[in-house]
């Protein structure tokens, strides 16, 4: 998989609404928060968040809240963004159902 540049991380940012581009230590990620009523919402979430990673064998950076999951992606191989990444910020949304 090829690291992504800027220009395409641009216009891929696009197909993804409500993410939104950070960067930590130097690399880029995909970032959101996703809002809950409660814990149990909220980690039952980020637990079909983690089977679907699981499944695609890409993984995120999960911080599960009273209320609120925040979910970044990124590949560690790459040292930034790749096609996978967007792949899996989509399906994201689609496991919250937005
Ligand atoms: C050995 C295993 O396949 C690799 O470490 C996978 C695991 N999950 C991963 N997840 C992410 N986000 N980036 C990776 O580079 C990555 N690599």
């Amino acid at each position: 998989m090829l690291k992504l540049h800027d220009k395409e991380i641009e216009r891929r940012l696009a197909d993804v609404p409500g993410w939104e581009l950070v960067t930590v230590d130097g690399e880029k990620r995909l970032s959101r928060v996703f809002a809950f009523d409660d814990f149990v919402s909220a980690m039952a979430f980020a637990v079909r968040v983690g089977m679907i990673a699981e499944k695609a064998d890409h993984h995120p950076r999960l911080v599960v809240e009273w209320g609120r999951v925040q979910v970044e992606w990124w590949s560690h191989s790459l040292g930034g963004l790749g096609e996978n990444d967007f792949v899996m910020a989509a399906r994201t949304g689609e496991v919250r159902g937005c």
